[in-house]
């Protein structure tokens, strides 16, 4: 039980699970107890329960009509403490962790004034608390909700850390940034990634997630190097490419007026693209259902199935011999294995064949892919681990990336504004033409949706840790094997750190400040989460992104279908829509464009290519024509400035 415990929670937090309800299919003890709060609470009573016996004693209507009532009283005390501001970010906190940020930069003397306020603020709270508060459930309660919605009231109630008790089984949730920042960061050592590494094995083996000790530190030196700025540059274009070849897809779909479900046509996008940054194969799965991409989809979804599943049947040895599913995945991953290893031997060979001179910023550029770095630069490693790190990056990239596309549009689609604001944005600086690296640095409110769409759906919305060291977090004591989440969702949408936390706003970051991070936050953000272990491709995944949301959104406008089934949440290695995201797509009649940027904006967004200074040709190129890529990029990107600006001055 508790195997199928520890799977099923992870599974809930980690892998993709299509279709309803799967939670509520796996019956746990029903927790009838339901005591005061800070000692038990049964999170129950959801407005899905029923009401009927489903497997339980008959008595188990009244024990749901006193679970309904404390319930209900739970959640009146919780309005109470929310209204009373209590979850408000206040003033103060934001001073002092402004405070601590100034004199975290004021050296030796800085760092040890900030260390005196956090424990001034750490001794306040060792006086409120002294066990770790705890929670009890039961499954069936959490009902259809993706289980990382439920962890956002218990943190209400409970705080920054609670103990989450199924069955004979606990987990550590964590909510609170500090504490996350000591698992995360400066005690790392002390954990280890416990339960995922655990149901990975299959498919990633010792890979760069999963791995753990000396071997994550030697792959992840060897990985972090690829990814170096030029070759970063390079995938922009690769970005564009994928990108233009799914807005193709869409036109035909704005043009018979078809619905289009986008979160499967993000997910074939992103696979585009790693396979090609990452091996330098073309899945070309936007446009054919191949062997090897539904091989890849199978083994992704059997990750899913296992970590949901309450009993290890794969593990059992005939079992795993005689289940057809099972024969299906051992015939996908001998079939990705066998391309892998094909690849491999291709780029060995290329490799040989090449006037090698390896630098640091070393790129084949026929092939500017990861692995021909790694088999470049001499890294000594069976081809076993180096498939494993390809394929623990082609699912590390592929879903993630997928994920944010899908809840950016979804969010985009809800707010016409901000989408108007975001395509103005983009008509101004890309004009009709593929992005370059320097574009990145001046989608800036496109850049910030995308920073807003990671806040409020977290790609993975939890992260796992299992302690292999006693440790103190906050000021509880934990012992070695504690299972620990650290709730990024919770994180992301806590009342205590952020502003009307639940609304999309993009504009609450600054379009000149630095990008958001985990530092500059605090702990508070954590997009690709922080310390050693922090995400190896969170560069290439903004940039990514970026392009994807500019070069659609330049193209077309989004809305919800007529008739779609709601948009709801379930959770996976990613956050997934329970139904698909249907959209209706249209061509975008453009402009003439009246700028709304002040033109200060936009000279400093141009800086030496202000259309000011262009004294050339005039309105030869229009808006809205087809895409161009090359040297004269420049001169249609000054004209369709030229084009705006002088438009508005005639206005
Ligand atoms: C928007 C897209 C992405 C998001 C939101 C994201 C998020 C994350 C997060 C939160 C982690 C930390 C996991 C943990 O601490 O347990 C992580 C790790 C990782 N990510 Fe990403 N990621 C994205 C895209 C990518 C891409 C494109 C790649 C590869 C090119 C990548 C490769 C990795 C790897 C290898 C790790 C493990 C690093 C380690 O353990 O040392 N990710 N990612």
């Amino acid at each position: 039980m508790a195997a199928a415990t520890a799977n099923f929670v992870s599974s809930a937090l980690q892998f993709p699970r299509r279709g309803r309800a799967r939670i509520s299919s796996l019956q746990f003890p029903a927790v009838a107890a339901v005591a005061p709060r800070h000692s038990v609470v049964c999170f129950s009573a959801s407005p899905t329960s029923n009401g009927q016996a489903n497997g339980v004693n008959s008595e188990e209507p009244a024990v749901e009509e006193v679970q309904r009532l404390f319930e209900e009283k739970r959640r009146a005390e919780l309005a109470t403490r929310i209204a009373s501001g209590q979850f408000t970010v206040q003033e103060s906190s934001r001073f002092v962790i402004m405070l601590k940020n100034g004199l975290s930069k004021l050296g030796p003397v800085g760092k040890f004034l900030e260390e005196i306020l956090s424990q001034l603020e750490g001794g306040i709270r060792d006086g409120e608390r002294r066990e770790i508060p705890q929670a009890k459930g039961t499954f069936r309660a959490v009902g259809r909700q993706a289980f990382f919605i439920p962890l956002y009231e218990l943190y209400l109630t409970y705080g920054g850390i609670f103990r989450l008790t199924f069955g004979p089984k606990s987990f550590l949730i964590v909510s609170d940034p500090e504490i996350a920042k000591h698992i995360l960061k400066d005690n790392c050592k002390a954990y280890s990634k416990g339960i995922l590494a655990e149901i990975l094995d299959f498919v990633m083996g010792k890979g760069l997630i999963p791995a753990d000790g000396e071997i994550w530190r030697a792959r992840r030196r060897a990985i972090i190097p690829a990814l170096h700025q030029k070759y970063v540059a390079a995938m922009i274009n690769l970005f564009g490419q994928a990108s233009y070849r799914l807005c193709e897809k869409l036109d035909a779909a704005a043009s018979n007026g078809e619905d289009v479900e986008m979160e499967s046509l993000f997910s074939r996008l992103t696979l585009d693209v790693i396979g090609k940054a990452v091996f330098n194969y073309d899945f070309d799965s936007l446009s054919v259902d191949n062997g090897i991409v539904e091989a890849v989809y199978i083994v992704l979804r059997e990750a899913e199935q296992r970590s949901t599943s309450p009993i290890p049947t794969w593990e059992i040895p005939i079992w795993k011999d005689l289940s057809p599913r099972q024969k299906k995945v051992t015939g996908a991953l001998k079939l990705i294995n066998d391309t892998l290893d094909e690849l491999i031997t291709i780029s060995k060979r290329m490799v040989d064949e090449e006037e090698l001179q390896f630098h640091e910023e070393y790129m084949n550029e026929q092939d500017p892919s990861i692995l021909h770095f790694l088999v470049a630069s001499g890294d000594d490693v069976s081809s076993k681990q180096l498939r494993d790190d390809l394929m623990t990056l082609l699912i590390a990239g592929h879903e993630t990336s997928a994920a944010v596309l899908t809840w950016t549009f979804y969010l985009l689609s809800k707010e016409p504004k901000i989408m108007a604001k975001l395509q103005e944005e983009v008509d101004c600086v890309l004009g009709d033409r593929f992005p370059t690296i320097e574009d990145m640095k001046r989608l800036k409110y496109t850049t910030r949706v995308i920073n807003e769409s990671l806040r409020l759906y977290p790609q993975p919305p939890v992260l796992i840790r299992r302690s292999i060291k006693d440790d103190v977090l906050g000021n509880y004591p934990i012992g070695r094997g504690e299972d620990i989440f650290i709730s990024v969702w919770n994180l992301h949408r806590s009342p205590m750190h952020w502003a009307n936390p639940e609304t999309f706003n993009p504009e609450r970051w600054s379009l000149d400040g630095p990008n958001p991070n985990e530092v500059n936050q605090n702990f508070s953000y954590l997009p690709f989460g922080g310390g050693p272990r922090k995400c190896v491709g969170d560069m290439f995944a903004t940039y990514e992104t970026v392009v994807a949301t500019a070069m659609l959104a330049r193209r077309f406008d989004f809305q919800i279908a007529v008739g779609a089934p709601p948009v709801e949440m379930t959770t996976g290695a990613t956050i997934h829509t329970t139904e698909g995201l249907m959209m209706a797509v249209t061509c975008r009649s453009r402009p003439p464009i009246i700028p709304s940027l002040a033109m200060n904006d936009i000279l400093k967004c141009y800086g030496d290519q202000s259309p000011l200074k262009s004294s050339s040709s005039a309105h030869g190129q229009s808006a809205g024509s087809s895409f161009v890529e090359g040297d004269q990029n420049d001169d249609i990107h000054k004209n369709h400035i030229q084009e705006q600006y002088f438009f508005s001055r005639d206005k």
